[in-house]
């Protein structure tokens, strides 16, 4: 660790402190994640999920892996390093992201998911904090709980948090996969648009409350394995009006509401891949690339860093002849955005709350009886065991010798993919805005390896039906709590 100097803490997660730090060789800015227990062999570490699964994955929109290195029984993985994360993009933000903005980072993040599923591998614990800025590249971080499709279900133990956690995760199923990372893809969506949680529970029934008040209680044609995931655990959906999702984001164009709503569907089977999503009328629109993956030539628009205020600019510098479709809130909307903004704590004490599930203190809600409606208690629900007790059995040659560190060049291993899966001024968008509040139930550089992505595909391809018919239930309004929080799951 004497090549690195560590200069500032940027983040403190449930298993590791991150730091930026520099190479003092090559002088090159780096984060260093510091894990918090202690490893005392080489085996227990190689055999670590971020280890496994990142070590395999190359990818422009997937942090890199650098180096691992274990000294005097710390583990210290060193990363590419990223100026923020989405979530810390998302809370002070006053004015709406652009959709063009929104459009950009999903298409990103939406290509590293299908190269990761592709691989065998899904990550299980999408949510804003794990989605890492530079200007306006995206990547996706922190495989702590990555798992291969390809492993042995049953997954017992604990995935994902709890707002972007899947239904089947929720019910407690053994058998989920990838749809689990495109469920979490279209609550982080929708949050992208109105910087507020879309399914914010304040414990795991509530959660499941949410979600109904949101796409309508599942029924027999719409989530049968759903319904019987339920009954298996004596827990009775409460039955629930849908929303109109459209009234919900009111800032989205009709085909981001369209993908929200198939990312966001009760049955896992019926969520489209990321590889579809990728054919998606959304993302045909137009297609952004980023001035630092353009071609150098003279005047190109100068890059603007993604943490300003930047709608303005942005509608000048997304010149490739997207018509966006935002609309920019009024002041009244934006006043009641901040106001929600500053009722701060909601977010924080969720959180810690989910923290601490998370490290398996705490237990309970679903699997003992009813449903409770929308609970204002503080209850914690009961799936979650410490992601550090979920070491899996060593299923490789972590034949890695003893060394003191150990760098990944480009080992893309292909397993196969047993992937199963595996607002704006009018007097209604403050309506909106009340509702949305009233509502509130419960509770460095962008890598020098980024290739540009390819050109969107073509409006013919995929399976899509266009606009409204894609899903044809109505939505509810969901919590418009602000939030904030420290940047932990
Ligand atoms: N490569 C990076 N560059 C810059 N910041 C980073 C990087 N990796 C992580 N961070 C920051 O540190 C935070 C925590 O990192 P990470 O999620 O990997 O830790 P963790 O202990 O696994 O957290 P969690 O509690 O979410 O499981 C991130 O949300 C991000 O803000």
């Amino acid at each position: 660790m004497e090549r690195y100097k560590l200069i500032k803490e940027v983040g403190d997660g449930t298993f590791g402190s991150v730091w930026r730090a520099i190479n003092k060789l090559t002088g090159e800015v780096v984060a260093v994640k510091k894990m918090k227990r202690r490893y005392y062999s080489w085996e227990e570490c190689m055999n670590l999920r971020e280890v496994k699964s990142l070590r395999r994955m190359n990818h422009p929109y997937i942090v890199k892996l650098k180096e691992v290195i274990r000294e005097n029984d710390i583990l210290y993985f060193i990363f590419e390093y990223m100026e923020c994360n989405l979530y810390q993009l998302m809370k002070d933000r006053v004015k709406l992201f652009l959709e063009t903005e929104i459009r950009n980072w999903c298409y990103q993040i939406f290509q590293g998911l299908a190269y990761m599923h592709q691989r065998g591998y899904f990550h299980r614990d999408l949510k804003p904090e794990n989605l890492l800025v530079t200007k306006e590249i995206i990547k996706i971080a922190d495989f702590g709980l990555a798992r291969e499709l390809c492993s042995q279900p049953p997954y017992t133990e604990y995935v994902s948090t709890r707002w972007y956690r899947a239904p089947e995760v929720l019910l407690q199923s053994s058998l989920y996969d990838s749809a689990v990372d495109m469920w979490a893809m279209g609550a982080i969506m929708a949050e992208l648009f109105t910087l507020h949680p879309l399914f914010p529970g304040s414990n795991e029934a509530d959660e499941i409350h949410k979600i109904c008040s949101v796409i309508g209680s599942p029924d027999h044609g719409t989530w049968a394995e759903g319904l019987l995931l339920a009954d298996a655990m004596s827990y009775k959906f409460p039955q629930v009006p849908c929303a109109n999702l459209s009234e919900l984001i009111p800032s989205a164009s009709e085909n981001a509401v369209n993908l929200i709503k198939s990312l966001c569907t009760w049955d896992p089977t019926k969520r489209p891949k990321a590889a579809e999503v990728l054919q998606h009328p959304f993302f045909q629109a137009s297609y952004y690339v980023p001035p630092s993956l353009r071609p150098r030539v003279p005047n190109t628009p100068p890059s603007v860093g993604s943490k300003g205020s930047v709608e303005q600019k942005s509608a000048r510098r997304y010149s490739t002849g997207a018509l966006s479709n935002n609309k920019p809130a009024s002041n009244v909307l934006r006043a009641k955005i901040n106001c929600s903004l500053k009722s701060g704590v909601q977010r924080k004490l969720s959180m810690d709350q989910q923290e601490a599930e998370k490290s398996g203190k705490l237990k309970n809600s679903l699997k003992h009886p009813r449903y409770q409606p929308p609970a204002r208690k503080n209850q914690v629900g009961n799936i979650i065991i410490s992601k550090s007790m979920q070491r899996i059995p060593p299923d490789e040659a972590s034949s890695v010798g003893v060394p003191r560190s150990f760098s990944f060049s480009n080992t893309m291993r292909r397993s196969s993919s047993k992937a199963s899966a595996s607002a704006s001024a009018s007097d209604d968008e403050v309506a909106v805005a009340e509702k949305l509040a009233k509502l509130s139930v419960g509770s460095g550089s962008a890598s020098g390896g980024a290739r540009p992505p390819p050109p969107p595909p073509s409006l013919k391809a995929g399976g899509w039906h266009s606009h409204t018919d894609f899903l044809t239930r109505s939505y509810e309004v969901p919590s418009a709590r602000r939030y904030s929080r420290k940047v932990v799951g």
